[in-house]
C-alpha cells in the first residue's frame, strides 16, 4: 500500500452521536466530563463504534541528523542524537520514561542517524547519514522525501497489524526545529520569525542567528513570501527524514481508521506536510498537548487542532502525546464501569 494511493473514510457521525447519547445517559451530570467527552465523541468518530480499545498501543519514535546543524542553530552536539536513540530503546530517555508508566510500547526508527549505531534494539532504514545541510542545497532528493514517507507509512501500518489500537508519534534529530519552522513557514507562507522558537533551549544571540539560517533557506528554496502546497517539494527542499516518516505514520493512521496521538512542535509540522498530502486526515489526529515552541499557536490554529493538556512541554520524542494515555484510559474506564441513569439504584435508600 502506498501512503499516497489510500481512500480516507469520514468521521462516521452515526458513532459520535451513539456515544455523545451513551455519555449522557451515564449517572453524572450532562456533559459533567467535558473535554473527557469530546476526546470519546471523537475516537468513536475515528473507529467508527462506541466498543472499542485504546490498549495495546505504541509510540513509533523516527530518528535522523540534519546537516542544517552545521549551521550553528542547535545548542546541542549532534552525536546526542545517536546516544539517545540507544538510550530511549533502553527505557532512559524522556519519552521512554513516560511510556513506562503509561503502559505504551515504543520502538524507534533510523532514517538517518549520522552514525552506525550497531545496536539491534532500533530498526534501521538509513536513506543516508544525515540529511543536507538546507541553507546551501536542498535538503534531500524528492525522491528520498518519498521514502521517508513511505517508511513512515509503513511502520504504522505495521504498528496496526501488530494488534496496536492506538500510535503516537515521535521524533529525534538535532537540529530537527529548524527544518520544522521552515516546514510551517512555507506550508503556511508565513516568516521564520513568526515560527521559530528556542528548540532544546538556545540563547537569544542564537535565535536570531536561526531565524535568519531559516529565512535565507526558504530564499535558496524559493520560498519566500509564498505558500507551498507541494508536501514533496517542502520536504525535499527544508525538510527532515524524521519528520517526512512522522507524516507517513499519520496517513496510517488515516488508512486504516484508528487514531494517532500527536506530539508537539515537531510533529505539528509533520502533521501539515500529511494535510497538504490528505487534507482530511485531520480527521485522524488527536492533538494531546500544546508545546511550548513558538509558532505552535499559529499552526495548530491553521489546522484547527485544540490540544488537550498545556503544561509548558516542549521535550519532543513523542513524550508530550503519552500524557493523554490516561485520559483514553480514563474513557474506556467510564464506558466500561459506570452507572447508567437507569441502573441507579433508587430502591437502596427507601
Ligand atoms: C538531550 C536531549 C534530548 C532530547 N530529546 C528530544 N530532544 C528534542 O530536541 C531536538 C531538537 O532541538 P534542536 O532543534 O534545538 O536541536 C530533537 O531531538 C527533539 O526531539 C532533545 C534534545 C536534547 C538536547
Ligand atoms: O514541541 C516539541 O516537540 C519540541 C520543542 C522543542 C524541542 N523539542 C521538541
Amino acid at each position: 500500500m502506498k501512503y499516497n494511493e489510500t481512500k480516507y473514510r469520514p468521521l462516521v457521525q452515526g458513532a459520535m452521536k451513539q456515544m455523545q447519547v451513551k455519555l449522557d445517559n451515564l449517572a453524572k451530570p450532562v456533559k459533567g466530563l467535558g473535554r473527557l467527552e469530546e476526546l470519546a465523541d471523537h475516537l468513536a468518530g475515528i473507529y467508527g463504534t462506541v466498543d472499542f480499545n485504546v490498549k495495546p498501543r505504541k509510540c513509533l519514535v523516527f530518528a535522523a541528523d540534519n546537516g542544517v546543524v552545521k549551521e550553528g542553530v542547535s545548542a546541542s552536539p549532534q552525536k546526542i542524537t545517536a546516544i539517545q536513540a540507544v538510550n530511549m530503546m533502553k527505557g532512559h530517555t524522556a519519552v521512554a520514561a513516560l511510556a513506562k508508566a503509561f503502559d505504551c510500547d515504543i520502538q524507534v526508527y533510523d532514517l538517518g542517524i549520522n552514525a552506525d549505531l550497531r545496536s539491534p534494539l532500533v530498526e534501521e532504514h538509513k536513506i543516508s547519514y544525515s540529511t543536507k545541510d538546507m541553507l546551501v542545497e536542498p535538503a534531500m532528493t524528492r525522491q528520498e522525501a518519498m521514502e521517508a514517507l513511505q517508511y513512515g507509512f509503513e511502520m504504522g501500518i505495521k504498528a496496526f497489524e501488530e494488534g496496536n489500537q492506538v500510535i503516537a508519534v515521535g521524533e529525534l534529530g538535532m537540529g530537527n526545529t529548524t527544518a520544522a519552522s521552515a516546514i510551517v513557514a512555507a506550508a503556511l507562507g508565513r516568516t521564520g520569525e513568526e515560527v521559530t522558537g528556542r528548540g532544546s533551549n538556545i540563547s537569544d544571540e542564537r535565535l536570531k542567528h536561526k531565524i535568519d539560517v531559516i529565512n535565507r533557506s526558504l530564499a535558496r528554496a524559493g520560498f519566500t513570501n509564498r505558500k507551498i502546497n507541494d508536501a514533496l517539494e517542502i520536504l525535499s527542499e527544508v525538510g527532515a527524514y524524521e519528520l517526512g516518516a512522522m507524516a507517513g505514520a499519520i496517513l496510517a493512521a488515516g488508512a486504516v481508521h484508528k487514531p494517532v496521538l500527536l506530539d508537539g512542535f515537531l510533529s505539528y509540522s509533520a502533521a501539515l506536510l500529511a494535510n497538504l498530502i490528505v487534507p482530511s486526515i485531520t480527521d485522524y489526529m488527536i492533538p494531546t498537548h500544546k508545546s511550548k515552541e513558538h509558532g505552535s499557536q499559529i499552526v495548530l490554529e491553521a489546522l484547527k487542532l485544540n490540544p488537550y493538556i498545556d503544561i509548558d512541554m516542549c521535550v519532543g520524542e513523542g513524550s508530550g502525546a503519552m500524557m493523554i494515555l490516561p485520559w483514553l484510559d480514563g474513557i474506556k474506564s467510564v464506558l466500561d464501569n459506570m452507572n447508567t441513569l437507569q441502573e441507579m439504584d433508587f430502591n437502596f435508600i427507601p
